[in-house]
């Protein structure tokens, strides 16, 4: 057995023999106090001669005897003393407070029995008869002092005085915790008393009418109610302790919010926050009040984003890592309710532009309720109708009738599904909806569903199978670990001059985020340049602050777990998620900061900025964005041009069926991949106008339902001269248009383009960034140099979305995304994901992929096909318009001669269909064999006469 592997097994063992140990000893002592005969023979006194009574024995006896002659009356506490500091040493044995456990139980337990002996002493508590007198010796040695400089009630006072600030100081008792428990505890018994009396006037009425209701909606609202107003810090504490899974089965009742409206006046203001323990609970209707007011008022888009997330009900995520992990707050504020319609709150939102309802001015009876999918539909824009549904065929026999669902009866209701289950069975599981539609709106896979018929195509995807299995997570931070850090962050804040209180916490795989409210007047930048003393501070590697949470006052502290958990790209891509999307360009990129799997679409993105530093994460995070779409989409869907000029990273996929030519490692070659790019963006809007439809999803589904329909379209560029250069001169029929790919350009460093080919690699690259979109083509430009001269204004201005994982610098990470961040993120795959148009960036710990999984999947789908490269693609058009020397600048030019040579025909169609290669530089290389006078010019009947001997 390895070293490693023994060392926990002998460490638990340890601490097993220690507690039995402790718990021995302990138990010897307290039966040798609690037996204790004053004749004892012991340590002062040499006994009565009569036989030792002690339980234990004469070491039972003499322990008796010293601890009573020492501390008097008092040595009958001594046994629970010790248990109780035993037990605050064994729960948390390595304080993060300020003060370190042990010291802070020897400073107690000394002031308890010092100053508890004199009281004992002057005020004779217990048996006179012990051998040094009620206080022993200890507390008659002090009390004689005491009583000798400040007299006999002075010494009483500071006496007890100094006890009270022993149990403070033993029982860890915080008095203002104590009072807003006592309070707390107080308010809820008048709640639960007035609850009992309302049910039982309700339960009188209901005998009177003999009508049965099951469930008290009032119930519901008072539980709510308690539930509302508890203390902040026990709320706090709560969340961290527990993680119910909570939907809302009921809606609460319009007049529960009309009483708290009429109850509460709202000029509480902010000053809220800096209220704690009895005050913040006194203040937090005002507080709820507040909150759902906002909710209320009809607001732009970020305002609604931010009301979603002002209300604090809990809704936990899931319970995968147990169920004490902490709430999740504002953030999960999402339920279904009974008809699966999506409720924040008691807001029903239905719509894209964010109608809202409340539940009582929804149309109650069923068929004119959204159903659980049709607010899937419109929340993230999908198609109501199920995508797998078999397509409908003709069936001779009679439709039948459908049968009547019965309605849900109130006493039939089933018992709520657990949230995650829901939310897994249902929809994308977003954090929350206001991130489901940031990322919605750049392109959540659900957004557009023109293209949702798939074509079944003769590829088959590869297994996923071949990617490796995620390892069990080692988890976070435990429950009073977390607590702990709350307070010392808290405290350190302090110590910084910043007042602030953590008011949430949210545990993820790789970091935590603790949810701060700073005090009024707190600049947030004052604590953002904090984040490193802060680091140091917390003894941790990095901390990023987090300066706008949307929609929330407060300010996120990240701080990295101890243990950090690896993202299996298994576990990103077999999520529900990524399998319902049906864009052919979705990118599973990994996991968020609680653990949720975060897929975009690139077809909505439209083109990403990938950068970092060196060793940052980058090549593994492309690889996942690679992968995702290889996993998902087939080569009639997805095109690839590849360009690797470390010849190291890409080069690994060199031969899969969606590549457009073999992966670039030439620069230049790499300009004019781009180029072509151009020219094919062009052609296809050329084809979108001439079809009249807006993008490629529109043309595609156009041309497969034309083909369907078995009238498949012409190619409207077609034009009759192409035909006369045919193979035997005859004009063919004109060809049919076929769906078209989707076209990603993948640039694993496109710094050295931008060195070696200059300005045009600039220009191309925004040009195509600005058109594209439409047209299906799309870009990945990843970089480890993210400097003004590689980044520049033109790209940026045209590539909306970014990833940036770690950088060295704040400068650098203000290239990337207009400001800082990366440089505080934790390397390996950590990022921050700026989604288009969005003012704050999502971290997103990307998934690690191994060359061993990229490997699989590159070789089953070589199993699975040949790549049917263009020629045309690295080639320089500009070189094949110029007349001179062609023949010396295009590298076909000999085969195609050798065409010509077999063939004894000089038709450019037959040199384009044998080279796949395009029009116009077939016919240049036939024009450049005249030039040298291979060939004869062109007939009247449109062939030439070949002029090689045989
Ligand atoms: N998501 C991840 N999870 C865990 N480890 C990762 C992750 N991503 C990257 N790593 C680790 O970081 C190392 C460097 O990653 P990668 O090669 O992608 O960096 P890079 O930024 O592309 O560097 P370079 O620019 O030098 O190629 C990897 O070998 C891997 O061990």
């Amino acid at each position: 057995m390895s070293e490693s592997v023994r060392s926990p097994v002998w460490g638990m063992f340890a601490k097993q023999a220690a507690f039995i140990a402790a718990l021995l000893f302990l138990l010897f002592f307290a039966l040798a106090t609690y037996s204790y005969h004053p004749d004892d023979a012991g340590w002062f006194y040499s006994g009565s001669g009569t036989p030792i009574q002690n339980s234990m024995g004469p070491i039972g006896a003499v322990i008796a005897d010293v601890t009573s002659g020492f501390f008097g009356t008092l040595f009958y506490t001594l046994p629970p003393l010790f248990f109780w500091v035993a037990v605050i040493l064994w729960r948390n044995p390595h304080s993060l407070l300020p003060i370190n456990n042990t010291l802070l139980c020897t400073i107690g337990s000394i002031l308890y029995l010092s100053f508890g002996s004199v009281l004992c002493f002057l005020h004779t508590v217990g048996e006179p008869t012990l051998p040094y007198g009620t206080g022993g010796v200890l507390g008659h040695g002090l009390g004689v002092i005491l009583y000798g400089v400040i007299g006999y009630d002075g010494a009483t006072l500071v006496s007890l005085a100094l006890v009270l600030l022993s149990v403070t100081l033993l029982a860890q008792l915080h008095w203002l915790n104590l009072m807003d428990t006592i309070g707390e505890k107080t308010y809820q018994g008048f709640a639960y008393l007035r609850h009992q009396w309302q049910q039982r006037q309700e339960g009188k009425a209901q005998r009177d009418s003999d009508t049965f209701q099951p469930v008290s909606a009032e119930t519901t609202s008072d539980a709510r109610f308690i539930e509302d107003e508890e203390p902040a810090i026990v709320r706090k504490k709560r969340q961290i302790h527990t993680r119910s899974l909570v939907i809302e089965a009921d809606e609460k009742p319009a007049e529960v919010e009309d009483t708290a409206n009429a109850d509460y006046s709202d000029d509480t203001a902010s000053s809220d926050s800096t209220k704690t323990g009895l005050m913040a609970w006194l203040s937090k209707p005002f507080t709820a009040f507040k909150t759902k007011q906002n909710a209320e008022l009809p607001h732009d888009h970020a305002e609604k984003e931010a009301d979603f997330l002002m209300e604090d009900k809990p809704i936990s995520r899931s319970s995968q890592r147990g169920d004490a992990e902490p709430d999740f707050g504002g953030l999960d504020n999402l339920s279904l309710d009974d008809d699966g319609d999506i409720l924040v709150g008691d807001t029903l939102y239905i719509d894209e532009p964010w109608v809202e309802s409340t539940p009582e001015k929804r149309p109650s009876t069923k068929p004119d309720s959204l159903s659980r999918q049709e607010a899937d539909a419109l929340l993230f824009g999908a198609d109501p109708e199920p995508k797998s549904e078999p397509k409908q065929e003709f069936k001779p026999e009679p439709k039948p009738v459908p049968e009547p669902k019965p309605e849900p009866t109130p006493t039939a209701k089933p018992a709520p599904e657990p949230l995650m289950d829901v939310v897994a069975a249902q929809k994308p599981a977003f954090r929350t909806l206001s991130e489901a539609k940031q990322l919605d709106s750049l392109g959540g896979p659900y957004a557009d569903e023109v293209e949702n018929k798939r074509k079944v195509e003769t590829y088959s995807l590869p297994d996923r199978s071949v990617l490796t299995k995620p390892k069990p997570k080692q988890g976070g931070y435990s429950e009073d670990e977390l607590l702990a850090l709350s307070e010392l962050l808290e405290q350190r804040l302090q110590d910084f001059g910043v007042k602030a209180d953590v008011v949430e916490v949210n545990p993820g795989p790789v970091i935590t985020r603790f949810e701060i409210q700073p005090a009024p007047g707190v600049k947030v930048s004052r604590i953002t340049n904090l984040a490193k003393d802060l680091a140091r501070s917390l003894s941790v590697m990095s901390v990023r602050v987090v300066e706008v949470i949307a929609g929330k006052s407060t300010i996120g502290i990240e701080i990295p777990n101890q243990v950090r958990d690896t993202v299996y790209f298994s576990e990103v891509i077999n999520c529900d998620m990524y399998d319902r999307a049906t864009s052919p360009l979705t990118l599973s990129l990994g996991h968020d900061i609680s653990g949720e799997p975060v897929v975009v679409d690139l077809a909505k993105m439209p083109h990403v900025l990938v950068a970092g530093t060196t060793g940052s994460g980058k090549s593994v995070g492309v690889n996942a964005m690679i992968l995702s779409m290889l996993l998902k989409s087939t080569p009639d869907e997805v095109r690839m041009i590849m360009v690797d000029p470390k010849m190291l990273e890409l080069s690994i996929y060199e031969g899969i069926p969606h590549l457009l030519t073999p992966v670039i490692t030439d620069m230049k070659d790499a300009a004019n991949g781009l180029r072509w790019s151009v020219d094919e963006m062009e052609r296809r809007y050329k084809l979108m106008s001439k079809l009249g439809v807006r993008n490629i999803a529109g043309y595609n589904k156009k041309v497969r339902d034309a083909i369907e329909a078995g009238q498949p379209i012409e190619d409207p560029l077609w034009q009759p001269e192409m035909a006369m250069f045919s193979q035997d001169g005859v004009a063919r029929t004109v060809p049919h248009l076929e769906p078209l790919p989707y076209i990603v350009i993948v640039v694993d460093e496109f710094a050295d383009m931008m060195m070696i080919v200059g300005k045009k690699v600039e220009e191309l690259i925004a040009r195509i960034a600005q058109k594209a979109r439409a047209a299906g083509i799309h870009l990945i430009l990843a970089t480890q140099r993210p400097s003004v001269d590689v980044i520049t204004g033109l790209i940026k201005a045209n590539i909306p979305t970014r990833m940036a994982f770690q950088v060295s610098s704040k400068i650098d990470s203000r290239t990337i995304l207009d400001q800082g961040g990366a440089d505080q993120l934790l390397g390996m795959g950590d990022m921050l994901y700026l989604p288009a148009g969005l003012p704050t960036p999502i971290r997103v710990h990307g998934a690690f992929v191994s060359d061993e999984e990229v490997h699989a999947v590159v070789e089953e789908w070589k199993l699975r096909g040949e790549p049917n490269y263009i020629n045309d693609v690295v080639v320089n058009p500009e070189d094949l318009m110029s007349n001179d020397d062609s023949e010396d600048k295009d590298a076909l030019y000999d085969e195609a001669v050798k065409i010509v040579i077999e063939t004894r025909k000089a038709s450019i169609s037959s040199i384009q269909r044998r080279l796949k290669i395009g029009y116009n530089r077939a016919a240049n290389l036939v024009e450049a064999m005249e030039a040298a006078g291979l060939v004869g010019p062109m007939g009247t009947n449109g062939q030439r006469d070949v002029l090689i001997p045989e």
